[in-house]
């Protein structure tokens, strides 16, 4: 069966997934888009596609299968809730909401709907790395996982859109979310660092240090720079109780010249995990045809979620911030624990 995908918010990564949805993937047509600029949506239509004039036209459409939700964080939640409503599987970019309280109205009626629906867009967890790593973790010849260094360096980020508060609430949700995932454990507090500002992007907070508290014990630190200029730099490192497990440099060319060995660092998000996009696409698609969704869900964009919230609290209380989380519903599995 071909899958026919609705595609809300044609940006920077809304234009990446139609490419691969068009050029890369199999058994699956983008039929329609959408987004508040009009003429933008118009130009990254693929032929054939409908531009549909709101989201909920889109998701209404009898030519949409699936839909798939491009558009800024805050417009998630009502698009999530017309999707969930009309029981269409949805596939939404991280953030999966900006509240603790919309994440739990999404997963209300998921859960009111009886089937999963929604799978987010949490990426490192389809890249080769990150699952090699966790097969090293999960194997447990290294002992128990003590700490986590989790680095996350942008070269720059869009002056201007990109608020101080995106750093928390929208870049530190894959840093949560893969350490949730990599230590099999969740997050039971934040405390936030601000170290001296950086010049390089104006009045935007930036860098942030941030240690989450996990749930066994094990610590996470999170260095989050998002104007580091020289280029996306995402590396992760394991402490264990007798060794250590490391994300590889990213495999690439090694260049020698008159100036010495180097190797070149991604641009950007769309360079560095380019794979990972198109397979977890790939095992989207693969539920997506059966009307439901596998990979990360609602409960973990609620988790990473929940981790925002308490770090943007911990930037202005400076002390730890606890985090509480509401009882798994069964739709989402049973809860994890790294018992010591
Ligand atoms: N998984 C990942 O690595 C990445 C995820 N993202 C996420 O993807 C989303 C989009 O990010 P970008 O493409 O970088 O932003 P962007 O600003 O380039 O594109 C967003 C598009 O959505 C449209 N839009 C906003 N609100 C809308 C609404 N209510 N209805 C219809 N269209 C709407 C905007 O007009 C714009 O064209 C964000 O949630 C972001 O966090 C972005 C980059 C990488
Ligand atoms: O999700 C992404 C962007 O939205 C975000 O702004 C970047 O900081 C992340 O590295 C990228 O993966």
């Amino acid at each position: 069966m071909m899958l026919r995908v609705g595609v809300i918010g044609t940006g920077m990564i809304g234009q990446d997934h139609i490419r691969r949805l068009t050029k890369v993937l199999s058994g699956v047509q983008v039929t329609a888009v959408t987004d508040i600029d009009l003429a933008r949506a118009a130009s990254a239509a693929p032929e054939g596609a409908q531009v549909f004039d709101t989201p909920n036209a889109l998701i209404g459409s009898d030519s949409v299968d699936a839909v798939v939700i491009c558009s800024w964080g805050p417009a998630h939640e009502e698009q999530l809730l017309a999707c969930i409503a009309a029981g269409k599987p949805v596939f939404c970019e991280k953030p999966l909401v900006t509240s603790a309280e919309a994440a739990l109205r999404v997963m209300e009626a998921e859960c009111a709907f009886g089937r999963r629906l929604v799978q987010v867009g949490f990426m490192r967890r389809f890249d080769a790395d990150y699952r090699r790593l966790k097969a090293v973790i999960d194997g447990g010849t290294l002992g128990l996982p003590l700490m986590y260094h989790s680095t996350h360096r942008n070269a720059s980020v869009p002056p201007g859109l990109y608020t101080s508060e995106m750093p928390l609430n929208d870049t530190l949700v894959h840093d949560a979310d893969i350490s949730r995932w990599l230590l099999s454990d969740e997050v039971a507090g934040v405390e936030v660092r601000l170290p001296r500002k950086s010049r390089q992007g104006g009045e935007l907070r930036d860098p942030h240090f941030v240690l989450l508290h996990m749930a066994s014990g094990a610590l996470v630190d999170v260095e989050i720079s998002v104007n580091i200029a020289y280029g996306y730099d995402i590396r992760g490192e394991v402490s264990c109780e007798t060794g250590i497990a490391a994300l590889p440099n990213r495999p690439a060319t090694v260049v020698t010249d008159a100036n010495g060995y180097r190797q070149a660092i991604p641009e950007d998000w769309r360079e560095r995990f380019i794979e990972a996009y198109d397979q977890e696409f790939r095992e989207w698609i693969v539920a997506a045809v059966q009307g439901t969704a596998t990979g990360p869900s609602t409960w973990d964009g609620y988790a990473a979620t929940l981790v925002a919230d308490a770090a943007l609290r911990a930037v202005d209380s400076g002390v730890f911030e606890k985090i509480t989380m509401r009882d798994k519903p069964a739709l989402y599995g049973l809860p994890v624990s790294r018992a010591a």
